[in-house]
Formats: structure tokens, C-alpha cells, sequence
């Protein structure tokens, strides 16, 4: 092996996507790694995986893993086990169902108790799905931002479906002019990068 492989090794980001069943976990994922996003329903059972090889700024190369943990694992043995190790974990909600909204507390519950004993914390994202569905928002954007503060979280609005804040804005239908400004969920990838590299 030469000098620089050794000094480069493959880095690698598990990312945990957490939420109820059709907050929009497996859109996020698709639209992230894949670009694309479908309109039929499919109920993730168990998990499934996403990769993306992305660069941080500093030309560091990171092959990100994503982890779509189905909405239905919740109370289920296996879920411990999914979230451990991540260095970053994304709350989805979806900004039409205060339901999913609510739930989020048991799933940060559980995050909590996987990292109780752990040197190192993940770095938590808050994720409102479906801004594109605006006129249909039950969750105040207030309540989100509330949330995060009182937990540290970073806050994202985004939309599996236009790419809105997942994608840089170049490469999606860009229709939020309108929106206030949101953070993009790839910007609070330089940060988890400090995590792991
Ligand atoms: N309008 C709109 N629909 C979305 C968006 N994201 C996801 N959807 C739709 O919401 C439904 C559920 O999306 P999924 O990504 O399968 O949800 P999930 O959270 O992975 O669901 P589980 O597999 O049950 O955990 C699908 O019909 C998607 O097309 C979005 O940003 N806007």
C-alpha cells in the first residue's frame, strides 16, 4: 500500500433516518442518493440502504451511508441495533400529520438510550417532509424550531418531491422562492464529517 492510501483511509458517515411510516424517509433517501422520487407508497419493512459518495469541502472523500429504518420498527428489538453507531441520525416528520410530528419524541427517546454510555453523541437533524404541501402544514414552524432548541437539533424544511433543501438548487424544480430560507440538508454534512473524520 502506498504512502498516501495509508494516509487516506475510506472514510465512511452512517446517517439513520428515524421516523413514522410515511413521514417520507425512503423519498428523502432516493432523492438524495438517486435524484429521483415516487409517487407510490412502499412500506419499508426493516431497513434499507443508500449510498452516496459525496466530497466536503477540504476535498475529503466520504461515502455516506444512509439507513431508511422503517416507520413500523418502532418498539421492535432490532432498532437498537440499527441506530448504533451513527454519527448522524435525521428526524423525518411530515408537515401535514402533527402526528409524526408528535411520535418524534419516542424515536429520540430511543436514540438516547442507544447513546446513553457512548463518548461521542450523533449529531441530530430535525427534517419537516413535504414542504411542497404547504397549504396542508399542521405543524407550526414555531413548535419545530422549539423542539430543536431545546435539544440541539440542526432544522431543515424540505421536500422529497422537488428536491426543495435536499439537492442543491441548481439541480431541482426550483419552486420555493417563496419559502423562507431553509438550510439545505447537505449543509450539515461538513459538520457530521467532524464526527468521523
Ligand atoms: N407531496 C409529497 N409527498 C411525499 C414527499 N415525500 C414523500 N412523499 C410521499 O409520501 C409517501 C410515503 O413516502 P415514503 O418515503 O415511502 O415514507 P417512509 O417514511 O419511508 O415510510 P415507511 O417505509 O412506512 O417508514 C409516498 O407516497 C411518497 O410519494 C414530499 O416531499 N412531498
Amino acid at each position: 500500500m502506498s504512502d498516501s492510501e495509508e494516509e487516506s483511509p475510506e472514510r465512511q458517515l452512517k446517517l439513520v433516518l428515524l421516523g413514522d411510516g410515511t413521514s417520507g424517509k425512503t423519498s428523502l433517501a432516493t432523492r438524495f442518493a438517486q435524484e429521483a422520487f415516487g409517487k407510490q407508497y412502499k412500506q419499508t419493512v426493516g431497513l434499507d440502504f443508500f449510498l452516496k459518495r459525496i466530497t466536503l469541502p477540504g476535498n475529503v472523500n466520504v461515502t455516506l451511508q444512509l439507513w431508511d429504518i422503517g416507520g413500523q420498527t418502532i418498539g421492535g428489538k432490532m432498532l437498537d441495533k440499527y441506530i448504533y453507531g451513527a454519527q448522524g441520525i435525521l428526524l423525518v416528520y411530515d408537515i401535514t400529520n402533527y402526528q409524526s410530528f408528535e411520535n418524534l419524541e419516542d424515536w429520540y427517546n430511543v436514540v438516547k438510550k442507544v447513546n446513553e454510555e457512548s463518548e461521542t453523541q450523533p449529531l441530530v437533524a430535525l427534517v419537516g417532509n413535504k414542504i411542497d404541501l404547504e397549504h396542508m402544514r399542521t405543524v407550526k414552524a414555531d413548535k419545530h424550531q422549539r423542539f430543536c432548541q431545546e435539544n440541539g437539533f440542526s432544522s431543515h424544511f424540505v421536500s422529497a418531491k422537488t428536491g426543495d433543501s435536499v439537492v442543491p438548487k441548481s439541480r431541482h424544480t426550483a419552486q420555493s422562492e417563496a419559502l423562507p430560507k431553509l438550510n439545505r440538508l447537505e449543509e450539515c454534512l461538513p459538520v457530521l464529517s467532524k464526527n468521523c473524520c
